[in-house]
């Protein structure tokens, strides 16, 4: 869900669509040409009426049947043009359109991409997924026919209304006459209209949310048979979103109604007061005629303020939407001091700021025993070189969206896995295993401390660096829709090929992709769901070791083999494990045994480090944990 769901109240419709100008900047000479083609075209449709002027009050009052049929030709020709260039503006402003919405639509998922993984944690994938397709339609919509046709339509209303005082001024003044009530309405209708439009958006978010996470849990829902009760569930979105529906069609109706009927009642007027004259003598009947043509041709442009005006504040809604979501701060590319101004935290409104948002910017440069910094002039304090491996200082941990008071997630974390070393962690489960891995590639911000990697502290490390140090293959192992090679070889470098894929498959035990229909060129489908649990884990494993990584991050990533693959599994980890520093999430002792030393992390602490045998012997809660039973503190 998005953090709040914005009130529309104090926001200026205009004000938000003028973010989308760099977009449509580039293309700003074709729109401005569409419209002024769209402007002649409009206005082409108003000459009608005065050769119809010319008509009644020359060849039909003088029964002059050549002048009659050159009139006709007159028309025919007018509506032509009118058609015509009608048809240019569509051509003009098509292809440049789509690729408005296809940059913004790409710029968008590139900024999802570098978003830090506290904001996937905590926006529905369905209201990202909204953003990206309904919205953006209703931009690109927005931009081909609202942005032109309120301009044109104001154009021609202004031309058609001239035209009418030129031809009667006091009729023309009866055609005016509903101009204040409807435009109180529209702007009524306007401030109204933008706080439905916006929940109907974020309506359609969540029922987006919803789809796709019953197509993905489908066996779930499934094997508890809960079909019937997501149906009905989903059934109380669908009326929730139908009610709002409802509520826009209804105002649309109402303004449509005003925005009708007034200016009908006023042709009306203005023909009985028009006739009234003709009878008179006062007024010709081709003026008459010309004056009602004209109020006629009008009557499109004024009636479709409404829907213009609707598709405007929608647009205004899908463009907020939009750049909530581009407006979130990226991962910073690197440095600390980057870190420490635009932190996760930074991002999101006040109370999910926690203690990050406090946390002082840090860095090489901030860091007493950096290698990087040479010593300060005078100081007479040798500086001890950094150990290599991953050392863990006085790390603190709070996600940004758990309770101010609650204890953090992970608190005064020392821990020093020394270079070409393997280090298990065990832990109860909820201990914060997967939260201490989850930092060392950054994928969340510390909240204090440091960890650092051969003595580099890894704010002050380019992430891109940094991930192509530290491999992770995570306990739910992800695939993509691609082929197995493709799959695994997103571990390593660019450039990677054959070889390094045999040699991540072999050390994975992932005999079966042979035996697959096309063997590593098979395609494993949507989140490799065409694969067992196991056979996805052994490819999420290899994926992780293929690119020889300097650092290696498993979290428990044998859980799902059986005991002989397993085994076979750790026989051939363990070449790789040598060449590498390891820290390995563990539950079972023969996972733990592949590691040199292993780390007891409990209640976000890391209470003893040691060998198995001796953590097995001085430690109760490791013991108990050893043994199968479930350790509650
Ligand atoms: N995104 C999150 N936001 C808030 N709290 C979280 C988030 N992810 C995990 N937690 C909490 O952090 C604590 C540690 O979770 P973590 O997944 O690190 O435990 P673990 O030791 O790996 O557990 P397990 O052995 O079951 O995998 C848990 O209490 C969990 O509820």
């Amino acid at each position: 869900m998005p953090p709040t769901r914005a009130t529309t109240k104090e926001r200026s419709a205009v004000r938000t669509l003028l973010r989308l100008w760099p977009y449509v900047r580039p293309v700003r000479v074709r729109l401005s040409v569409a419209a002024c083609v769209a402007i002649v075209a409009s206005c082409t449709g108003l000459v009608i009426p005065l050769v119809l002027k010319w008509m009644v009050d020359g060849p039909v009052a003088d029964r002059d049947p050549g002048g009659v049929w050159l009139g006709a030709l007159y028309l025919l020709l007018l509506g032509i043009a009118e058609a015509l260039l009608f048809g240019l503006r569509r051509w003009l402003v098509a292809r440049p359109l789509s690729r408005v919405e296809a940059g913004m639509r790409a710029d968008l998922y590139g900024h999802l991409q570098r978003l830090p993984v506290a904001f996937h944690d905590r926006w529905a994938s369905g209201q990202l997924l909204s953003r990206a397709t309904t919205d953006l339609m209703l931009l690109r919509m927005f931009l081909a026919f609202p942005l032109t046709f309120l301009l044109v339509n104001a154009v021609t209303i202004l031309v058609g209304v001239l035209i009418m005082l030129a031809q009667d001024w006091t009729l023309g003044l009866v055609i005016l006459g509903p101009t204040i009530p409807v435009v109180w309405t529209c702007v009524i209708f306007e401030n109204r209209y933008a706080d439905v439009a916006r929940l109907a958006q974020d309506q359609v978010g969540d029922l987006t949310t919803v789809v796709e996470e019953s197509v993905l849990g489908i066996r779930i829902i499934k094997g508890f048979g809960r079909h019937r009760s997501q149906a009905r569930a989903f059934r109380e979105l669908v009326r929730t979103l139908r009610g709002t529906e409802l509520r826009k069609a209804r105002m649309l109706a109402m303004i449509w109604g005003v925005i009708v009927t007034l200016p009908e009642v006023a042709i009306g007027a203005a023909l009985f007061w028009g006739s009234v004259q003709v009878a008179e003598g006062d007024l010709s009947a081709g003026t008459l005629v010309a004056f009602l043509s004209t109020a006629l041709a009008l009557r499109w442009p004024v009636e479709s303020i409404g829907f213009l005006l609707a598709m405007s504040q929608e647009a205004a809604t899908a463009t907020e939407r939009y750049f909530e979501v581009r407006d979130a701060l990226e991962e910073d590319a690197g440095s600390s001091s980057a870190a420490g101004e635009r932190g996760p935290s930074a991002q999101f409104p006040a109370p999910l700021q926690g203690a990050s948002a406090r946390r002082p910017a840090r860095g090489a440069g901030n860091c007493p025993t950096s290698p990087h910094r040479p010593a300060a002039e005078g100081d007479p304090r040798p500086h001890a070189p950094e150990p290599a491996g991953i050392r863990f200082e006085n790390v603190r941990f709070r996600y940004p969206d758990a309770a101010p008071d609650s204890p953090p997630t992970l608190d005064d974390v020392d821990l020093h896995i020394r270079s070409g070393e393997s280090m298990a962690l065990v832990g109860a489960t909820g201990s914060g295993k997967t939260t201490l891995t989850a930092l060392v590639p950054r994928l969340h911000e510390l909240t204090s401390g440091r960890i650092t990697l051969d003595g580099r502290d890894i704010t002050a490390m380019p992430r891109e660096e940094l991930r192509s140090l530290v491999s992770v293959a995570f306990e739910e192992p992800t695939l993509f829709s691609a082929s197995v090679g493709e799959n695994v070889l997103m571990g390593a470098e660019d450039g990677a090929g054959g070889p390094d894929l045999a040699r991540a498959l072999a050390v994975a035990q992932a005999d079966f992709v042979h035996a697959l229909p096309q063997g590593t060129a098979t395609q494993v489908g949507e989140q490799g769901l065409s694969l067992s649990g196991g056979q996805r884990q052994r490819l999420a494993l290899a994926r992780a070791v293929v690119g020889r990584p300097r650092f290696l991050v498993l979290d428990d990533p044998l859980s799902a083999l059986d005991v002989h693959t397993e085994a076979a599994v750790e026989a051939a980890l363990r070449d790789v494990l040598a060449d590498t520093t390891a820290l390995i999430v563990a539950h079972r002792p023969s996972t733990v045994l592949l590691a040199d030393r292993v780390a007891l992390l409990s209640g976000g602490r890391v209470t003893a480090v040691g060998t198995h045998h001796e953590l097995l012997r001085s430690n109760a809660e490791y013991a108990h944990l050893m043994s199968g039973e479930d350790h509650r503190r």
